[in-house]
C-alpha cells in the first residue's frame, strides 16, 4: 500500500510550533501554503516555524504552495462586510474584483463567493460599480473566491506574483505545486514550461479539478501531472451541488483506471472549524475517500483558520487510519484465499 499523504494547510490558525508539532505527531506528513492569501517572502517566519516542527517531530513533509492561478477572488477587505440578505452591495467599488469580471456580468447573472457561502444576483452595471442583490448572506472576509456559473473567462495560467513565488521554491523548500483550475492539457503544458524555465522541474504537480472544463477533459491532461487533486470547494460551485459526489466518483474512477494518485480535499471536517468534534457524515466522508484509494486528504480552512486545528488533525489521520487498517485486513484475507 502506498503512504497516504495527509495535509493541513498552513494559516494563522496553526502557525505555531507547538501546534504544528502536534499536528505532524498526529499524523500529518504534508502541508500546503495557499499563495492566493500570502506569498513565500510574507511566510519566511512561518515556514522556519513549520521545518523546525517537522524536524522536532522527526517528519519529513511534503510542502506544496497552491498557486493564485486562474482563480478569481475579491480583493483585500480593510474589516469584514457583513451581506445581509434582501440587501443590496456593490461589486467593483464597496469590494474589489478582478478586471476580467466586467463583460461577464449580464442582469440576473448568479456570483458566487466563498466556495458558494454567499450567493448574489446582478442588478445593474454602472461603469465600475456591479450592483448586486444579496440573496445569501453572511460575514465576508479578505480574498475569498469568486465564482460566475456559466461565464467562460480567460485567465493567465499563472500571474506575476505566482512566478516570482515559483522562482522562490527551491529556496524554501516547496516540494510540489498545486495548480487551480486545470481546464486541459495546454494548461498543464504552458506551466511545466515555465517550470522548466524557472529552473524548478523537481517540483511534483498537483492539477487541481474544479471546473467542468477540467473533469471534461481529465484523461488527456494525466500524462502532464503527477497528482489530480478534487478541489471540491470550487467544483461544487460548477454543478448543483447534489451532483458533486457523483462527480467526485467519476474522476475517481478515471484515475483508477489510469492509475493516476488522487487526493480528496475540502470541507472534510467543516464543522470543526467552530467546534471540536466532527460530525458523523465527516468521518463518513474521510473513511471512504482514503477506502476507496485516494492518496491523499487535505484539509483546508480546518486547520488554516480554524477554532480547533489540532483536534481536526488527529480526528483526520485516526479516521484515516480506520480505513487503512481495513484496506490491509482486507488484503490480507484475499492473499489467504488464493
Ligand atoms: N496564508 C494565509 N494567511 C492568512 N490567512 C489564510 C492563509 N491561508 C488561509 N487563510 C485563511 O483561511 C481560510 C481558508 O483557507 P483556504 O481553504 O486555503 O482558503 P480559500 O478557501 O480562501 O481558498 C482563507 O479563506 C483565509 O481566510
Ligand atoms: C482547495 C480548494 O481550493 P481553494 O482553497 O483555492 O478554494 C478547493 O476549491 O477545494
Amino acid at each position: 500500500m502506498e503512504k497516504l499523504e495527509i495535509y493541513g494547510t498552513l494559516g494563522p490558525a496553526c502557525a505555531n510550533k507547538e501546534i504544528l508539532k502536534q499536528m505532524f505527531f498526529s499524523g500529518m506528513n504534508g502541508i500546503r501554503l495557499n499563495l492566493s492569501h500570502v506569498n513565500l517572502t510574507d511566510s519566511q517566519e512561518w515556514l522556519t516555524i513549520l521545518h523546525e516542527a517537522a524536524e522536532e517531530a522527526n517528519v519529513e513533509p511534503k510542502l506544496l504552495i497552491d498557486m493564485k492561478g486562474p482563480e478569481l477572488r475579491i480583493g483585500k477587505l480593510d474589516k469584514p462586510i457583513h451581506l445581509i440578505e434582501g440587501g443590496i452591495v456593490c461589486l467593483g467599488t464597496e469590494i474589489a474584483v478582478p478586471e476580467q469580471v466586467y463583460g461577464h456580468v449580464p442582469v440576473g447573472q448568479r456570483i458566487l463567493l466563498d466556495d458558494g457561502k454567499f450567493l448574489l444576483e446582478v442588478q445593474e452595471v454602472k461603469g465600475k460599480n456591479i450592483i448586486c442583490k444579496v440573496l445569501h448572506g453572511g460575514e465576508l472576509t479578505s480574498r475569498k473566491s469568486l465564482a460566475l456559473p456559466q461565464q467562460h473567462i480567460q485567465m493567465p495560467v499563472l500571474t506575476p506574483s505566482d512566478m516570482e513565488n515559483l522562482r522562490l521554491a527551491k529556496k524554501y523548500g516547496i516540494t510540489g505545486i498545486m495548480q487551480p483550475f486545470v481546464r486541459n492539457a495546454e494548461d498543464l503544458k504552458a506551466l511545466k514550461q515555465i517550470v522548466r524555465e524557472l529552473d524548478a522541474e523537481s517540483l511534483e504537480i498537483y492539477a487541481k479539478i474544479e471546473n467542468m472544463d477540467g473533469v471534461r477533459h481529465l484523461t488527456e491532461l494525466l500524462p502532464y501531472c503527477d497528482h489530480i487533486v478534487i478541489a471540491r470547494g470550487d467544483l461544487g460551485n460548477a454543478m448543483p451541488l447534489y451532483e458533486l459526489p457523483m462527480v467526485q466518483k467519476h474522476i475517481q474512477d478515471i484515475c483508477h483506471a489510469y492509475h493516476k494518485p488522487y487526493m480528496v480535499v475540502t470541507q472534510m471536517l467543516h464543522s470543526m472549524m467552530t467546534q471540536p468534534t466532527p460530525t458523523r457524515s465527516e468521518v463518513s466522508d474521510i473513511f471512504y475517500a482514503v477506502y476507496h484509494g485516494a492518496s491523499g486528504i487535505m484539509l483546508t480552512g480546518e486547520t488554516a483558520a480554524g477554532a480547533y486545528p489540532k483536534e481536526a488533525m488527529s480526528f483526520f489521520a485516526q479516521t484515516a487510519r480506520s480505513a487503512q487498517n481495513v484496506l490491509k485486513r482486507e488484503a490480507a484475507n484475499q492473499k489467504n484465499q488464493h
